[in-house]
This record gives C-alpha cells, sequence and structure tokens, in this order.
C-alpha cells in the first residue's frame, strides 16, 4: 500500500495523510447526496461535503467491514456451539478532549453507518450519563474535576457496557442534562439491541490509574469495545474551539432561566472569553494533558484535526 507505513515501520499504525485516506473513498460502495449532507447538516451546520466525503465516509466502510467480520465470527461461534444466541451489539468507543468534537464525530458516523444494510440500528451513549450526581460530587469536594475520573461512576458504566454485551434485550442509561448541568432523576436512555452501540465520552479509553499499584484483576471500559477511535488535535485549537463553543452557548443556552449557566449569559464578549480561558485552563486543560492525552495510543484509528475541525491525518493501527 502507498501510505506513510514504509517510513516508520515500527508504529503500530499506518498512517494516512489526508488525501490518501480520501482516496479510500472511490472504493467505497455508498456514496453521498447533496441531500444527506443537508440531513448531516442538521447535526452541525459547518460540516462540509468534503469533510464528510474525504474523511467519515471512507471511516463508515472500513467500520462496516469490521461488524461484517465480526458478525460472521459470532455465527461461526453459533454454529459451532449449535445454538442461537442472542444479538450482540457490536460497540465502538470514541474518546478525546472535552470540545474536540467528539461528540459530533460520533453523530456523524451514527448517520453514515445506519445506512448499510447489515447494522441499520446504530445507537449512540455519551459517558456524561455515568458523571455522579451534582449532591456527590458537592460532597466530595469534586465540583470543578467534572470529567476527571474520580468524577465517573465507572463501575456502573462497565455494569452497563457488561449488560449490552451479554445480550439482553433492555438496558437502561442514566442521563446528564447540560442545562442543568447535573444527572436528570426521572430520566433513562434505553437500549434495545441496536446493530451498533457508540460510546463516546473523554473517559472511554482509561484504566485506574491505581493500576499500576494494585495489579489485581479488573475490567476496563474498553475491554468492551470491538473499536476505538480518538479524536486528536493541537491544544491550542482545542482551546480555540472551547471558547467558540462557549460564546455560542452565551447566546444560546445560557439565555435559559433554568440553564445553570444563566448568569454568564449577562456576560460582555471579553468577559465571556476570559471566563471561558479560565474554565480551559483550571479544569479541561488539565484534565487533557493528565488524563486523556495519554490514552491515545490505546485507539484503534486516530483521527488527527487542524484548523476548523478539517482532520489532516489518519492512523490505524495494524491488525
Ligand atoms: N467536524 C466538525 N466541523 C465543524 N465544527 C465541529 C466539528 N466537530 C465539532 N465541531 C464544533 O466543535 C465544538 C465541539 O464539538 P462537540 O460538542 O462535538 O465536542 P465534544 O468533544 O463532544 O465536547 P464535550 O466533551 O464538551 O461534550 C462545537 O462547537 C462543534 O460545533
Ligand atoms: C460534562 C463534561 C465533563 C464532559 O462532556 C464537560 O462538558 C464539563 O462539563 N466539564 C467541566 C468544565 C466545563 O464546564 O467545561
Amino acid at each position: 500500500m502507498n501510505t506513510s507505513t514504509s517510513k516508520n515501520s515500527i508504529s503500530p499504525y499506518i498512517r494516512f495523510t489526508r488525501e490518501e485516506w480520501s482516496d479510500l473513498r472511490t472504493i467505497t460502495p455508498l456514496t453521498l447526496t447533496e441531500e444527506d449532507l443537508e440531513n448531516l447538516q442538521g447535526i452541525n451546520e459547518r460540516l462540509s461535503f468534503d469533510e464528510v466525503s474525504d474523511i467519515y465516509l471512507p471511516l463508515s466502510r472500513l467500520l462496516n467491514l469490521y461488524v461484517q467480520a465480526t458478525q460472521e465470527l459470532y455465527n461461526a461461534t453459533n454454529t459451532f456451539l449449535g445454538k442461537h444466541a442472542e444479538k450482540v451489539p457490536y460497540i465502538i468507543g470514541i474518546a478525546g478532549s472535552v470540545a474536540v468534537g467528539k461528540s459530533t464525530t460520533a453523530r456523524i458516523l451514527q448517520a453514515l453507518l445506519s445506512r448499510w444494510p447489515n447494522h441499520p440500528k446504530v445507537d449512540l451513549v455519551t459517558t456524561d450519563g455515568f458523571l455522579f450526581p451534582n449532591a456527590i460530587l458537592e460532597q466530595r469536594g469534586i465540583m470543578k474535576r467534572k470529567g476527571f475520573p474520580e468524577s465517573y461512576d465507572i463501575k456502573r458504566l462497565i455494569r452497563f457496557l457488561s449488560d449490552v454485551k451479554s445480550g439482553s434485550r433492555k438496558v437502561m442509561a442514566p442521563v446528564y442534562s447540560h442545562l442543568s448541568y447535573d444527572i436528570l432523576t426521572d430520566q433513562m436512555q434505553v437500549i434495545e439491541q441496536p446493530d451498533i452501540l457508540i460510546v463516546e465520552g473523554l473517559n472511554v479509553l482509561q484504566i485506574p490509574k491505581d493500576e499500576q499499584l494494585r495489579p489485581a484483576p479488573r475490567v476496563f471500559v474498553s475491554d468492551f469495545f470491538d473499536f476505538s477511535i480518538y479524536v486528536d488535535a493541537d491544544e491550542k485549537n482545542i482551546s480555540n474551539w472551547y471558547i467558540e463553543r462557549f460564546k455560542v452557548l452565551r447566546e444560546t443556552a445560557f439565555k435559559n432561566p433554568k440553564s445553570y449557566f444563566h448568569r454568564y449569559a449577562s456576560l460582555t464578549d471579553e468577559q465571556a472569553v476570559n471566563t471561558a480561558k479560565e474554565i480551559w485552563q483550571e479544569i479541561n486543560a488539565v484534565n487533557l494533558q493528565y488524563n486523556i492525552l495519554p490514552t491515545r495510543f490505546r485507539a484503534d484509528l486516530i483521527l488527527e484535526k487542524g484548523l476548523k475541525h478539517r482532520v489532516q491525518k489518519v492512523m490505524l493501527r495494524k491488525l
């Protein structure tokens, strides 16, 4: 294959430039129409046709082949065992910093993957729902550590994934509201045997920190993934995206009197930028450096974004 592999043969990854990766779309059977793009722009209006067809369409084809191969392997086991087992969802994990675009990537893939006939039902959960409720975070004095490993109920997330992978017909996931900045006590997301489940969150490739100290056998979130993706970008770009998003939220969601951050709605442009910068520096940049970035090379695929969220490089783990 004419990719950059030869330059870096000891890397566990095959590296593709944007051009090398996008060339692969010519062997992708599905194409996109303007109408498909319009629908995808419901996810993000700044999403360009080129970005979807050059990057996400080939990625959906790769995943389609992987899902198909896993489904065949699963059928082979059942034939051998002479039984008809429950359908087990293929699970894809998506990791990366706050504001790097994990949920946008997840929603684009959800839309594209659901167009393939052998896996039409694609569900999406975010690990936000597995944050401890504010009452617990307050009690533990970690309200300013939202997104850090200690802010998540990892046992609950592992139980959820284990139930999904055991073929349970109905599995409930808790729901987080960015409006109230807390877990919703009166809502649950129901997962009913999708063909694919995408699990998106900054912590999905993390292993407990004390693992080196107590190497007892443990189960990690990523043990349940059939495939994982890390969305990567320079910190400078991510912090700009965070600040930009904060400015948009000030004009939209924060205006709602029910918003936990309603007080930010009245900030001037300059104050909003300064507030977003402070939150970024104190919380999200620290989390990125210490807890998220170190998980990057556990991913099966790394999407490296440049300015304006344009993917510049793709790295695919060699099998
Ligand atoms: N492919 C893209 N093209 C253009 N803009 C994008 C793209 N992906 C994300 N964005 C923008 O970047 C910002 C962050 O995206 P998103 O909310 O998807 O990030 P996230 O990683 O899920 O964040 P969080 O961890 O805070 O939930 C948003 O303002 C979004 O509109
Ligand atoms: C809920 C998380 C942790 C992850 O999505 C994040 O959006 C968050 O709220 N972080 C805390 C700091 C901040 O408000 O950006």
